[in-house]
Protein backbone atom coordinates (compact mmCIF):
# COMPACT_ATOMS: atom_id res chain seq x y z
CA UNK A 1 0.00 0.00 0.00
CA UNK A 2 1.33 3.56 -1.14
CA UNK A 3 0.42 6.62 0.08
CA UNK A 4 1.58 8.45 -2.74
CA UNK A 5 -1.33 10.84 -4.40
CA UNK A 6 -3.11 9.06 -8.06
CA UNK A 7 -1.88 10.54 -11.00
CA UNK A 8 -3.89 13.06 -12.81
CA UNK A 9 -5.20 12.08 -16.17
CA UNK A 10 -7.17 13.49 -18.60
CA UNK A 11 -8.02 12.14 -22.01
CA UNK A 12 -7.74 13.78 -25.22
CA UNK A 13 -10.32 12.04 -27.52
CA UNK A 14 -12.42 10.54 -24.73
CA UNK A 15 -15.99 9.72 -26.62
CA UNK A 16 -13.70 7.84 -29.35
CA UNK A 17 -13.45 4.06 -29.42
CA UNK A 18 -9.95 3.69 -27.79
CA UNK A 19 -11.18 6.93 -25.54
CA UNK A 20 -13.65 5.43 -23.75
CA UNK A 21 -11.77 1.79 -23.17
CA UNK A 22 -9.33 4.20 -21.62
CA UNK A 23 -12.09 6.02 -19.33
CA UNK A 24 -13.08 2.54 -17.81
CA UNK A 25 -9.71 1.42 -17.29
CA UNK A 26 -8.50 5.23 -15.77
CA UNK A 27 -11.70 4.96 -13.75
CA UNK A 28 -10.85 1.91 -11.93
CA UNK A 29 -7.68 2.56 -11.43
CA UNK A 30 -6.56 2.86 -7.86
CA UNK A 31 -3.58 4.92 -8.23
CA UNK A 32 -5.09 7.44 -10.80
CA UNK A 33 -7.88 10.22 -10.99
CA UNK A 34 -9.54 11.00 -13.51
CA UNK A 35 -9.94 14.89 -13.41
CA UNK A 36 -10.97 15.86 -17.12
CA UNK A 37 -12.18 14.51 -20.81
CA UNK A 38 -11.71 16.49 -24.11
CA UNK A 39 -13.68 15.50 -27.25
CA UNK A 40 -14.59 17.68 -30.30
CA UNK A 41 -17.24 15.68 -31.46
CA UNK A 42 -20.19 17.64 -30.96
CA UNK A 43 -22.91 14.99 -30.22
CA UNK A 44 -21.30 14.33 -26.45
CA UNK A 45 -20.08 18.08 -25.71
CA UNK A 46 -20.76 18.44 -21.92
CA UNK A 47 -22.20 14.87 -21.38
CA UNK A 48 -21.02 12.70 -18.43
CA UNK A 49 -17.69 10.75 -19.61
CA UNK A 50 -18.63 8.03 -17.56
CA UNK A 51 -21.99 7.37 -19.04
CA UNK A 52 -20.61 7.56 -22.40
CA UNK A 53 -17.79 5.10 -21.92
CA UNK A 54 -20.63 2.77 -20.49
CA UNK A 55 -19.23 2.72 -16.91
CA UNK A 56 -21.45 4.98 -14.97
CA UNK A 57 -22.07 8.18 -14.15
CA UNK A 58 -18.25 10.08 -13.28
CA UNK A 59 -19.08 13.89 -13.22
CA UNK A 60 -17.11 14.79 -15.18
CA UNK A 61 -18.35 16.61 -18.66
CA UNK A 62 -16.28 16.05 -22.44
CA UNK A 63 -15.29 19.20 -22.68
CA UNK A 64 -13.96 20.51 -26.39
CA UNK A 65 -11.44 22.77 -24.74
CA UNK A 66 -7.64 20.98 -24.58
CA UNK A 67 -5.86 24.10 -23.43
CA UNK A 68 -8.77 24.38 -20.59
CA UNK A 69 -8.33 21.40 -19.27
CA UNK A 70 -4.36 20.93 -19.28
CA UNK A 71 -4.67 24.20 -17.35
CA UNK A 72 -7.12 22.13 -14.32
CA UNK A 73 -4.21 19.42 -14.48
CA UNK A 74 -1.39 22.16 -13.68
CA UNK A 75 -3.58 22.18 -10.50
CA UNK A 76 -3.12 19.22 -9.09
CA UNK A 77 -0.27 18.41 -6.38
CA UNK A 78 1.12 16.19 -9.20
CA UNK A 79 2.31 16.57 -12.56
CA UNK A 80 -0.64 15.19 -14.72
CA UNK A 81 -0.94 12.50 -17.72
CA UNK A 82 -2.84 13.78 -20.91
CA UNK A 83 -3.66 10.55 -22.79
CA UNK A 84 -4.36 11.50 -26.67
CA UNK A 85 -6.20 8.89 -28.47
CA UNK A 86 -7.66 11.51 -31.38
CA UNK A 87 -6.98 11.80 -34.68
CA UNK A 88 -3.47 11.96 -36.87
CA UNK A 89 -4.48 15.67 -37.99
CA UNK A 90 -3.96 17.03 -34.39
CA UNK A 91 -1.92 14.60 -32.34
CA UNK A 92 1.15 16.62 -33.05
CA UNK A 93 -0.50 20.12 -31.76
CA UNK A 94 -1.57 18.52 -28.84
CA UNK A 95 1.08 16.87 -27.66
CA UNK A 96 3.17 19.95 -27.58
CA UNK A 97 0.71 22.06 -26.18
CA UNK A 98 0.54 19.37 -23.28
CA UNK A 99 4.07 19.75 -22.85
CA UNK A 100 3.98 23.11 -23.08
CA UNK A 101 1.63 23.09 -19.71
CA UNK A 102 3.82 20.64 -17.94
CA UNK A 103 1.48 18.23 -18.35
CA UNK A 104 3.18 14.57 -19.96
CA UNK A 105 1.40 13.22 -22.95
CA UNK A 106 1.03 9.50 -23.66
CA UNK A 107 0.54 8.91 -26.79
CA UNK A 108 -1.88 6.48 -28.82
CA UNK A 109 -2.65 8.40 -31.96
CA UNK A 110 -0.70 7.01 -34.95
CA UNK A 111 -0.06 9.26 -38.09
CA UNK A 112 3.23 11.43 -37.08
CA UNK A 113 5.88 11.08 -39.21
CA UNK A 114 9.26 10.70 -38.03
CA UNK A 115 9.95 14.95 -38.01
CA UNK A 116 7.32 14.98 -36.05
CA UNK A 117 8.11 12.45 -33.88
CA UNK A 118 12.16 13.77 -33.83
CA UNK A 119 10.20 17.48 -32.78
CA UNK A 120 8.21 16.60 -30.43
CA UNK A 121 11.60 14.32 -28.82
CA UNK A 122 13.82 17.62 -28.59
CA UNK A 123 10.82 19.80 -27.52
CA UNK A 124 10.34 16.85 -24.32
CA UNK A 125 14.02 17.11 -24.27
CA UNK A 126 14.18 21.03 -23.42
CA UNK A 127 11.14 21.04 -21.01
CA UNK A 128 12.44 17.88 -19.46
CA UNK A 129 9.13 16.21 -19.60
CA UNK A 130 8.78 12.92 -19.90
CA UNK A 131 6.50 11.55 -22.64
CA UNK A 132 5.39 8.32 -24.16
CA UNK A 133 4.95 7.77 -28.11
CA UNK A 134 3.21 4.14 -28.32
CA UNK A 135 1.62 2.79 -31.61
CA UNK A 136 0.57 -0.07 -30.38
CA UNK A 137 -0.08 -1.02 -26.91
CA UNK A 138 -1.16 -4.95 -26.72
CA UNK A 139 1.64 -6.84 -24.97
CA UNK A 140 0.70 -9.44 -27.97
CA UNK A 141 2.19 -6.94 -30.29
CA UNK A 142 5.48 -6.55 -28.73
CA UNK A 143 6.10 -10.13 -28.98
CA UNK A 144 5.33 -10.66 -32.40
CA UNK A 145 8.06 -7.79 -32.94
CA UNK A 146 10.48 -9.32 -30.92
CA UNK A 147 9.83 -12.39 -33.08
CA UNK A 148 10.08 -10.82 -35.83
CA UNK A 149 13.23 -9.23 -34.99
CA UNK A 150 14.78 -12.82 -34.51
CA UNK A 151 13.51 -13.94 -37.59
CA UNK A 152 14.71 -10.95 -39.84
CA UNK A 153 18.62 -12.23 -38.58
CA UNK A 154 17.82 -15.08 -40.97
CA UNK A 155 15.41 -14.24 -43.57
CA UNK A 156 15.90 -11.74 -46.44
CA UNK A 157 12.53 -11.69 -47.24
CA UNK A 158 10.11 -10.10 -46.05
CA UNK A 159 6.59 -8.39 -46.29
CA UNK A 160 3.95 -7.13 -43.73
CA UNK A 161 0.34 -7.11 -44.06
CA UNK A 162 -1.34 -4.90 -41.83
CA UNK A 163 -5.27 -5.02 -41.53
CA UNK A 164 -7.91 -2.70 -39.80
CA UNK A 165 -11.79 -1.48 -39.88
CA UNK A 166 -12.61 0.66 -42.26
CA UNK A 167 -12.99 3.98 -39.96
CA UNK A 168 -8.93 4.20 -39.45
CA UNK A 169 -7.59 7.41 -41.31
CA UNK A 170 -4.27 6.49 -41.88
CA UNK A 171 -2.80 3.92 -43.49
CA UNK A 172 0.23 2.12 -43.35
CA UNK A 173 -0.90 1.42 -39.50
CA UNK A 174 1.81 3.21 -37.14
CA UNK A 175 2.37 -0.54 -35.94
CA UNK A 176 3.47 -1.56 -39.36
CA UNK A 177 5.78 1.38 -39.72
CA UNK A 178 7.27 0.42 -36.49
CA UNK A 179 7.50 -2.94 -36.76
CA UNK A 180 9.68 -2.13 -40.55
CA UNK A 181 11.67 0.32 -38.28
CA UNK A 182 12.79 -2.95 -36.29
CA UNK A 183 13.32 -4.95 -38.74
CA UNK A 184 15.57 -2.50 -40.28
CA UNK A 185 19.30 -1.40 -40.05
CA UNK A 186 20.97 -4.74 -40.43
CA UNK A 187 23.23 -4.00 -43.23
CA UNK A 188 20.89 -5.37 -46.32
CA UNK A 189 17.88 -4.31 -48.76
CA UNK A 190 15.47 -7.18 -48.17
CA UNK A 191 13.54 -8.66 -51.15
CA UNK A 192 16.64 -8.21 -53.29
CA UNK A 193 14.31 -8.40 -56.98
CA UNK A 194 14.19 -11.76 -58.97
CA UNK A 195 12.82 -9.98 -61.95
CA UNK A 196 11.29 -6.79 -63.16
CA UNK A 197 8.48 -5.92 -62.01
CA UNK A 198 5.69 -3.91 -63.51
CA UNK A 199 2.49 -2.80 -61.04
CA UNK A 200 -0.25 -3.22 -63.81
CA UNK A 201 -2.46 -1.08 -61.04
CA UNK A 202 -0.32 1.56 -59.01
CA UNK A 203 0.18 0.35 -55.32
CA UNK A 204 -0.20 -3.15 -56.30
CA UNK A 205 2.86 -4.56 -54.69
CA UNK A 206 2.11 -1.99 -51.64
CA UNK A 207 4.04 0.71 -50.04
CA UNK A 208 7.73 0.42 -49.46
CA UNK A 209 9.22 1.42 -45.77
CA UNK A 210 12.71 0.75 -44.48
CA UNK A 211 15.62 -1.36 -46.30
CA UNK A 212 13.00 -1.85 -49.48
CA UNK A 213 10.19 -3.46 -46.87
CA UNK A 214 7.02 -4.14 -48.22
CA UNK A 215 3.35 -3.34 -46.20
CA UNK A 216 0.21 -3.74 -47.52
CA UNK A 217 -2.85 -2.48 -45.79
CA UNK A 218 -6.60 -3.62 -45.77
CA UNK A 219 -9.33 -1.77 -44.39
CA UNK A 220 -13.01 -4.02 -43.96
CA UNK A 221 -16.15 -3.42 -41.72
CA UNK A 222 -15.31 -6.28 -39.61
CA UNK A 223 -11.89 -6.09 -38.55
CA UNK A 224 -10.10 -4.60 -35.58
CA UNK A 225 -6.83 -4.66 -36.06
CA UNK A 226 -4.32 -7.44 -37.08
CA UNK A 227 -0.64 -7.64 -38.28
CA UNK A 228 1.08 -10.46 -40.47
CA UNK A 229 4.92 -10.28 -41.06
CA UNK A 230 5.34 -12.94 -43.53
CA UNK A 231 9.18 -14.11 -44.32
CA UNK A 232 9.76 -16.55 -47.08
CA UNK A 233 12.92 -18.24 -48.22
CA UNK A 234 13.53 -21.32 -50.77
CA UNK A 235 10.97 -23.66 -49.45
CA UNK A 236 9.60 -22.27 -46.36
CA UNK A 237 6.85 -19.32 -45.20
CA UNK A 238 7.74 -18.25 -41.73
CA UNK A 239 3.89 -16.36 -40.80
CA UNK A 240 3.93 -14.20 -37.51
CA UNK A 241 0.19 -13.10 -36.89
CA UNK A 242 -1.38 -10.57 -34.01
CA UNK A 243 -5.63 -10.52 -33.95
CA UNK A 244 -7.16 -7.62 -31.84
CA UNK A 245 -10.66 -8.88 -30.91
CA UNK A 246 -11.24 -6.27 -28.28
CA UNK A 247 -10.05 -2.78 -27.49
CA UNK A 248 -9.80 -3.94 -23.89
CA UNK A 249 -6.68 -5.39 -24.65
CA UNK A 250 -4.83 -2.42 -24.84
CA UNK A 251 -5.31 -1.09 -21.42
CA UNK A 252 -2.82 -2.67 -19.30
CA UNK A 253 -0.26 -0.96 -21.86
CA UNK A 254 -2.12 2.29 -21.45
CA UNK A 255 -1.72 1.88 -17.34
CA UNK A 256 1.53 0.90 -16.99
CA UNK A 257 2.42 4.08 -19.58
CA UNK A 258 0.80 6.31 -17.45
CA UNK A 259 2.74 5.12 -14.55
CA UNK A 260 5.63 4.93 -16.78
CA UNK A 261 6.04 8.09 -17.84
CA UNK A 262 5.63 10.04 -14.63
CA UNK A 263 9.37 8.49 -14.05
CA UNK A 264 10.68 10.10 -17.65
CA UNK A 265 12.54 13.10 -18.56
CA UNK A 266 12.18 13.06 -21.71
CA UNK A 267 10.30 11.11 -24.83
CA UNK A 268 10.53 7.38 -25.34
CA UNK A 269 8.84 5.88 -28.49
CA UNK A 270 7.45 1.91 -27.79
CA UNK A 271 5.94 -0.34 -25.17
CA UNK A 272 8.73 -2.72 -25.43
CA UNK A 273 11.06 0.38 -24.28
CA UNK A 274 9.06 0.43 -21.07
CA UNK A 275 8.09 -3.41 -20.34
N1 LIG B 1 -1.55 2.82 -29.94
C1 LIG B 1 -2.50 1.90 -29.94
O1 LIG B 1 -2.37 0.82 -29.35
C2 LIG B 1 -3.76 2.18 -30.68
C3 LIG B 1 -3.83 3.33 -31.42
N2 LIG B 1 -4.98 3.67 -32.04
C4 LIG B 1 -4.97 4.95 -32.71
O2 LIG B 1 -5.67 5.89 -31.89
C5 LIG B 1 -6.29 6.88 -32.70
C6 LIG B 1 -7.78 6.95 -32.34
O3 LIG B 1 -8.38 5.73 -32.67
P1 LIG B 1 -9.92 5.44 -32.37
O4 LIG B 1 -10.23 5.61 -30.94
O5 LIG B 1 -10.21 4.15 -33.03
O6 LIG B 1 -10.60 6.63 -33.21
P2 LIG B 1 -12.05 7.29 -33.01
O7 LIG B 1 -12.31 8.06 -34.25
O8 LIG B 1 -13.02 6.25 -32.59
O9 LIG B 1 -11.85 8.28 -31.77
C7 LIG B 1 -11.18 9.50 -31.86
C8 LIG B 1 -11.99 10.52 -31.06
O10 LIG B 1 -11.23 11.72 -30.98
C9 LIG B 1 -12.03 12.81 -31.45
N3 LIG B 1 -11.12 13.80 -32.00
C10 LIG B 1 -10.57 13.87 -33.22
N4 LIG B 1 -9.77 14.93 -33.31
C11 LIG B 1 -9.82 15.57 -32.13
C12 LIG B 1 -9.22 16.74 -31.60
N5 LIG B 1 -8.38 17.48 -32.33
N6 LIG B 1 -9.51 17.09 -30.34
C13 LIG B 1 -10.35 16.35 -29.58
N7 LIG B 1 -10.98 15.24 -30.02
C14 LIG B 1 -10.70 14.85 -31.27
C15 LIG B 1 -12.94 12.18 -32.47
O11 LIG B 1 -14.07 12.97 -32.73
P3 LIG B 1 -14.76 12.86 -34.21
O12 LIG B 1 -15.27 11.48 -34.31
O13 LIG B 1 -15.83 13.90 -34.18
O14 LIG B 1 -13.66 13.15 -35.19
C16 LIG B 1 -13.30 10.87 -31.76
O15 LIG B 1 -14.33 11.05 -30.82
C17 LIG B 1 -5.99 6.48 -34.14
O16 LIG B 1 -4.86 7.17 -34.59
C18 LIG B 1 -5.67 5.00 -34.04
O17 LIG B 1 -4.81 4.55 -35.06
C19 LIG B 1 -6.08 2.87 -31.99
C20 LIG B 1 -6.04 1.70 -31.30
C21 LIG B 1 -4.87 1.25 -30.58
O1 LIG C 1 -6.57 2.45 -35.72
C1 LIG C 1 -6.50 1.39 -35.03
O2 LIG C 1 -7.48 0.73 -34.74
C2 LIG C 1 -5.18 0.96 -34.58
N1 LIG C 1 -4.17 1.76 -34.76
C3 LIG C 1 -2.84 1.53 -34.35
C4 LIG C 1 -1.91 1.51 -35.53
O3 LIG C 1 -2.09 2.31 -36.46
O4 LIG C 1 -0.97 0.72 -35.54
C5 LIG C 1 -2.70 0.35 -33.42
C6 LIG C 1 -3.61 -0.79 -33.74
O5 LIG C 1 -3.19 -1.37 -34.92
C7 LIG C 1 -5.04 -0.31 -33.85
Amino acid sequence: MTNASPIPVVVNGAAGKMGREVIKAVSQADDMTLIGAVDHNPNYMGQDVGEVAGCGELEIPILNDLQATLVMATQEKVQGVMVDFTHPDSVYENVRTAIAYGVRPVVGTTGLSSDQIKDLGEFAEKASTGALIIPNFSIGMVLLQQAAIQASHYFDHVEIIELHHNQKADAPSGTAIQTAQQLAGLGKTYNPAKVEETEKLAGARGSVANDNIRIHSVRLPGLIAHQEVIFGATGQIYTLRHDTSDRSCYMPGVLLAIRQVTQLKSLVYGLDKIL
